[in-house]
């Protein structure tokens, strides 16, 4: 039996607080999870939500799958209602997808205290409905729900479960950690012992881990080691309470460590891109050092990582970034050595090899400004111009000279709180003095600058201020606090970039920010260097 990669984002992952996807984000979920390779898609519980029941009637002619086999997910019977007259399942039929995957009771406390029957009408409940739905010609999955603490408290009863749906016709009944509470190692065994008792092959046997000690990947990976083939995942880990098992983070470890062939060709290089989309649908920043995916999955800080990588990238990534479609990154901060600022600049396309004493001034220049408070790690743009400013021939000129500037905040009698600026600049031998107003005094100061340097320079129309955030940092060594600006700046074609200014005062710690801003968009771009 081949690998069932089976998702569950749209239904367990839509259990995530704070996630609510329309039937058009979630039918683009669906979309984006079959790019990804994976077999089998859970898009929700027909019948219990509107908004389900109509996902599953519009994917019949929207969703056209090349890898995927749709799943309607759903309960096994009421206790004491015949199969056929129980409404949940016949919406779960409605939904007329190849396949079902229902949810059992496999904890006696469970079925005692919280379906309020006997063991006796549960194992009932998990034989009717699965026949009722092999008859019906579908595919049957049963998740059985605290399978492995119910295993623990009576394993004799939740053997039984399992058996009764395997007896039943179920391809694979997946054992469920519903409270997260497992370690690898209880998986381990727990499946051996299961596998001995029922005399079943493991590839009868599933895997759905919840993330609550932060091990449901783990205990997805151990659970295909002892045998298992089929393991539930949500993308990006999102599901009830801190989550699921990460669909990405399980696929890569068990293609990439165990070399396990679970994704058809080419789709684990969509990884970063499948993960990403999925986030901005579901309206969730992509988590940065999230594994394998996150922007700095492959980021590198320390200046003895860097100056290995320098010798060969391999020494210090657990795997070619590329193969999953993500990208390494050298970062520039107080731990840099020499070889962080070698790489980095060879990355902005500066050669410092051939200049150490360069090379030894910015190292030298980038720990003092840190400790003063910069931070060039998310500002590439004024980390450049400092390069610049050490080579011979690279430096980027100013594009004006500073006389001086003046901003002023008004409050006025009716409330309105008014900003303006005044720049006296020279460009190009011309004295400039220009005035604007804006809505706060930096807007004022940058809308100046630009109006005394639109005439010489009209390409600054095409640029916009298009973040800024502030950051007071404490003060240390008996220092005052000072404040940290950075300015993200927009220009055409989807070119984009950002600047730092550091100063006590949040008005010139912006003006260091703009300056450089302008100064660094101005700059000639290579293809016209
Ligand atoms: C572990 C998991 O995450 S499984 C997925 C859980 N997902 C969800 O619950 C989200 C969708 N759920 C819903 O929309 C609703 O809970 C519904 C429509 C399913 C049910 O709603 P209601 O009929 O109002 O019931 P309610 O939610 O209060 O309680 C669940 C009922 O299902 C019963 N039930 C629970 N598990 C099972 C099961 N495996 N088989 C049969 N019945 C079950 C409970 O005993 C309870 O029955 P009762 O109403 O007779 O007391
Ligand atoms: C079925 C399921 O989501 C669980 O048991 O966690």
């Amino acid at each position: 039996m081949s690998f069932q990669v089976y998702d569950t984002t749209l239904r367990d992952g839509a259990q995530r607080e704070g996630i609510s996807y329309s039937v058009v984000d979630k039918l683009a979920v669906a979309r984006l999870l079959d790019d990804f390779g994976v077999g089998f898609i859970e898009g929700g519980w027909p019948g219990a939500m509107p908004k389900d029941t109509e996902f599953f009637r519009r994917a019949r002619t929207e969703l056209q799958l090349r890898h995927a086999v749709l799943v309607a997910f759903g309960a096994t019977r009421k206790a004491g209602v015949a199969v056929a007259a129980d409404p949940q399942v016949r919406a779960l039929l409605d939904a007329e997808t190849p396949a079902v995957c229902l949810v059992a009771k496999s904890d006696i406390r469970h079925v005692e205290r919280a379906l309020r029957t006997t063991g006796e009408e549960n194992l009932a409940m998990v034989a009717d409905t699965v026949a009722h739905f092999v008859a019906e010609g579908r595919r049957v999955f049963l998740d059985c729900e605290h399978f492995f603490d119910g295993y623990r408290y009576d394993p004799t009863y939740t053997a039984a479960v399992v058996g009764a749906a395997l007896e039943a016709g179920a391809e694979v009944v997946v054992m469920c950690d519903t409270n997260g509470g497992m370690l690898p190692s209880r998986v381990t065994a727990t499946i051996g012992e299961l596998v001995d008792r029922l005399g079943v092959t493991p590839d009868r046997l599933g895997i759905h881990c919840q993330n609550d000690t932060s091990c449901a990947v783990a205990n997805t990976v151990a659970a295909v080691e002892a045998g298992v083939r089929h393991f539930q995942c949500t993308a990006n880990g999102y599901g009830e309470r801190p989550g699921n098992a990460d669909l990405f983070a399980v696929v890569a470890n068990l293609q990439l460590k165990l070399g396990l062939p679970v994704l058809p060709d080419g789709c684990l290089e969509q990884m970063v891109r499948v993960s990403h989309a999925i986030a901005e649908i579901a309206n969730i920043a992509p988590e940065t050092h999230q594994a394998y995916v996150g922007a700095a999955a492959f980021a590198h800080k320390a200046g003895l990582h860097a100056s290995a990588i320098k010798v060969d990238p391999v020494l210090y990534n657990h795997v070619d970034p590329s193969v999953v479609g993500n990208d390494m990154r050298i970062l520039v901060t107080e731990m840099a050595g020499r070889a962080s600022i070698e790489l980095k600049s060879r990355e902005l396309g500066l050669d410092l090899a051939g200049h150490p004493e360069a090379l030894s001034r910015v190292t030298k220049r980038v720990k003092e400004l840190e400790a003063g408070g910069w931070s060039f790690e998310a500002a590439d743009a004024s980390f450049e111009l400092l390069v610049r400013s050490e080579l011979p021939d690279a430096a980027l000129p100013l594009p004006f000279a500073l006389e001086s500037y003046r901003v002023l905040v008004e409050h006025r009698e009716d409330g309105a709180v008014v900003s303006e600026a005044t720049v006296k600049i020279r460009v190009r031998g011309e004295r400039v003095i220009a005035t604007a107003e804006g809505n706060g005094p930096i807007n004022a100061l940058d809308e100046a600058l630009r109006v005394g340097l639109a005439r010489h320079y009209p390409q600054l129309r095409d640029f916009e201020l298009a973040d800024y955030k502030v950051r007071i940092l404490e003060g240390s060594h008996g220092t005052g606090a000072v404040t940290r600006v950075l300015v993200e700046t927009a220009g055409s074609g989807g070119r984009d970039w950002t600047t730092v200014g550091v100063h006590p005062n949040v008005v010139e710690a912006s003006w260091h920010a703009l300056v450089d801003a302008l100064t660094y968009g101005l700059a000639p771009q290579p293809a016209q260097l």
